[in-house]
């Protein structure tokens, strides 16, 4: 049988940065009531970069039930998780410290294996597997939301252009050791985790993302990596960014609606 066609993606483009943070904690806490009342949780899958700081809308909103949250990482640097580049580290200062999130319901990097980046990974695709195939057996897992960043190469998560893992197709987690930027060291989510997800949401501000954004929405045979989070059905991938990143976009916009 045929899979139905993905369906395509949403772009929403606001004023600036910040008039994104409304809309995204929005987004955000009517996901989270989706999820909960269909199966009593909320998997949720962080980036780093200025992600954290945009979902501050989330702080002291009292609709985010953070006891639901189970909460793992898009990808990781391997540093200590006190370390200023750990994406853990960044979530912690501008959200989880500010929330009454279970600690034991955020995933981080099982730090006694830095050392050993194969075994980090596979440590780290464990616990994902313990979050997810015992319950629905599924050849992947299936977040209710993935959050991303894009960088001005077009990267996301730790999948950078040109790179071998943009061909990962069995891996949950993969490892690499040759990162274009710094630190080398990381783990990242393979595109399938990324497109079996239910929801996928993009967040890009700045002018500097305008000739990246516009090549990703409007040329996406062009493959950067950000144009290959295309999750499959019934999945739906969001655009949310700002005016300056969206300058050059010819890709229909839609207007902000739950
Ligand atoms: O090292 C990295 O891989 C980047 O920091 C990455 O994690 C970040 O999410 C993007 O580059 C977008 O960054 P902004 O969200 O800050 O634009």
């Amino acid at each position: 049988m045929a899979h139905p066609a993905p369906h395509p993606a949403i772009l929403c483009s606001f004023a600036d940065a910040d008039s994104i943070v409304e809309s995204l904690a929005a987004f955000v806490v009517q996901a989270q009531k989706e999820s909960i009342d269909k199966k009593g949780r909320f998997t949720v899958a962080l980036s780093g970069g200025s992600l954290p700081k945009m979902l501050r809308g989330l702080i002291g909103n009292p609709a985010v039930k953070w006891d639901k949250w189970h909460v793992f990482y898009v990808d990781e640097r391997v540093v200590p998780l006190d370390h200023p580049d750990s994406n853990h580290f960044s979530c912690t200062n501008h959200l989880f410290s500010k929330v009454a999130i279970p600690q034991n319901q955020i995933h981080a990097l099982d730090t006694t294996l830095l050392d050993d980046l194969e075994e980090l990974a596979d440590a780290y695709e464990k616990e994902l597997i313990r979050e997810f195939a015992q319950k629905d057996a599924a050849r992947f897992p299936v977040f209710d939301l993935v959050l991303l960043g894009m960088g001005p190469d077009g990267h996301t998560a730790s999948l950078f252009p040109g790179h071998d893992l943009l061909a990962e197709d069995d891996r949950w987690i993969a490892f690499l050791d040759d990162s274009p930027k710094p630190p080398p060291k990381r783990i990242t989510f393979t595109f399938p985790v990324l497109n079996h997800a239910a929801r996928v949401v993009f967040v890009a501000a700045g002018k500097e993302k305008v000739d990246t954004l516009r090549q990703v929405l409007d040329d996406p045979e062009a493959g950067l990596p950000a144009s290959r989070v295309r999750p499959v059905f019934p999945g739906q991938l969001y655009w949310f960014v700002d005016d300056a990143a969206s300058a050059a976009v010819q890709y229909p916009r839609t207007p902000f609606k739950l």
